[in-house]
């Protein structure tokens, strides 16, 4: 088994021929009961994965599984670990089970050449102590589509479309890819992806939802909107999965359709970025709601020098950044950053650091979506000298905030 011991547990890859004792154990930790056709889809999704089993000698108690993704930063691409069906025995917890699969993984990581890790999680305070920080925000949309949706702009005139499901990945998926170029943190979708993710039958949380709707703009296609609708007693209501335009004005003429929809009440939009254009144009803010802003994709960087040198840079920039990384040492300490016409080296110095900041809040800032300079007013990262945390947030800064809604 392997070299890595916690206490009495040890850690190993977890074969293949493990899987379903894998989810034997992830159906009992999250109390779910799939239908076969979902414990398929998820043993397809565990093969496809690097596993990581958590062992009390044979006995299997902690999985953790990671996607080989590659996501887009900055100006290029990463390969990135997927982190996803993280588990530990309701009889096992609390014993560095979770901590000893994470150490595997990022040993993989860094053996593997693969400089970031990334994950969602409802529960914000288990990932921080990893290093991981949340690179993504994600803002829920609500309109109530009873009144007309005003705006301050003239919606592109061009006639739109519905496609049909089976024609969607070939249209929107290389649109999609094209957006990854100017939206960090969105990764590249397989065709399955789509199928299975984006343009399933029916949806994995709601069973009541219809089949996704696909409504286009233009030929070449200049925006695309992916929803799906629920009747109800009162309204019933429409969900964008995903709203993507060339334009502030083809945006436009997606939105108003969407909220000009017959027999549906209300619009919902989840995870959309921050700096969506319909919280500028449209006419009534108070008439777009926004109940509830979320860290969406949680960024780790397995291997700062890497991950550093794989993105691109916004401004020249000089400093000495110091740090803190305790889970992966060779990440830790001083470094003199430079960055010039677009790229960077990052190299040991002793000279004295103009910037102490933890691995977890660096990799919040990497994607271009959280500031350094709010790092220092929170007293989490510590600025030697004034102006270096403006330096680096100009140099990290992006002309569109990252964005996902790509779940895993
Ligand atoms: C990406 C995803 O898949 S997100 C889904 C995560 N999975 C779940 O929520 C399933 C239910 N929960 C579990 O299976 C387990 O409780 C896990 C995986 C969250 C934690 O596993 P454990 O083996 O107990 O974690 P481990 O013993 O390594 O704990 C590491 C540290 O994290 C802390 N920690 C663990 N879980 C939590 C939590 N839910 N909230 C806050 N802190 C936590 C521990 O206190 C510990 O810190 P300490 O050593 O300072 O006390």
């Amino acid at each position: 088994m392997s070299d890595t011991v916690s206490d009495t547990l040890t850690f190993a890859d977890l074969p293949e021929t493990a899987i379903d004792h894998a989810l034997d154990l992830i159906d009992l930790v999250f109390h779910d009961r799939p239908d076969e056709d979902a414990r398929e889809r998820h043993r397809e999704t565990l093969r496809g994965c690097r596993r990581i089993g958590a062992y009390d000698g044979t006995l299997l108690v902690g999985v953790l599984a990671a996607h080989a993704f590659s996501m887009a930063v900055p100006g290029g691409e990463l390969d990135c670990a997927g982190v996803t069906f993280v588990c530990v025995a309701p009889t096992h917890r609390r014993r560095g089970a979770l901590t000893g699969m994470i150490g595997e993984l990022y040993q993989g990581c860094l053996e593997a050449g693969r400089p970031l890790a990334a994950l969602w999680t409802e529960e914000a305070a288990i990932y921080g102590r990893f290093g991981f920080g949340p690179a993504t925000h994600g803002v829920n949309v609500e309109i109530d589509t009873e009144h007309p949706l005003e705006l301050r702009i003239e919606p592109d005139p061009r006639p739109l479309r519905l496609v049909p499901p089976a024609e969607a990945p070939a249209l929107l998926g290389p649109y999609f890819e094209r957006t990854r170029a100017v939206r960090a943190g969105r990764v590249a979708r397989s065709t399955d992806r789509w199928a299975e993710v984006w343009l399933a039958d029916d949806d994995e949380d709601d069973d009541e939802l219809s089949p996704p709707r696909i409504v286009a703009l233009g030929d070449p296609l200049a925006g695309y909107a992916i929803y799906r609708t629920k009747s109800g007693d009162d309204a019933g209501f429409a969900r964008i999965d995903e709203l993507e335009a060339d334009t502030p004005a083809v945006a436009a003429a997606l939105w108003r359709y969407l909220a000009s929809i017959d027999r549906v009440g209300r619009l919902r939009a989840w995870g959309r970025p921050l700096d969506d254009p319909i919280l500028h144009f449209a006419a009534d803010r108070d008439h777009v709601l926004t109940p509830s802003l979320f860290p969406a994709l949680w960024v780790r960087l397995a291997d700062v020098r890497a991950a550093l040198l794989g993105r691109t840079w916004g401004a020249d920039l000089d400093l000495v950044l110091d740090v803190r990384d305790p889970m992966v040492p060779g990440n830790a300490g001083r470094r003199r950053l430079t960055a010039t016409g677009g790229s960077c080296a990052y190299e040991p110095t002793a000279d004295a650091p103009d910037l102490t900041i933890d691995v977890a809040d660096l990799s919040a800032c990497y994607l271009g979506d959280s500031q350094v300079r709010r790092m220092v007013r929170a007293g989490v990262a510590a600025e030697h000298t004034p102006g270096a945390a403006a330096a680096l947030d100009a140099a990290l800064a992006t002309a569109l905030l990252p964005h996902t809604t790509d779940e895993f």
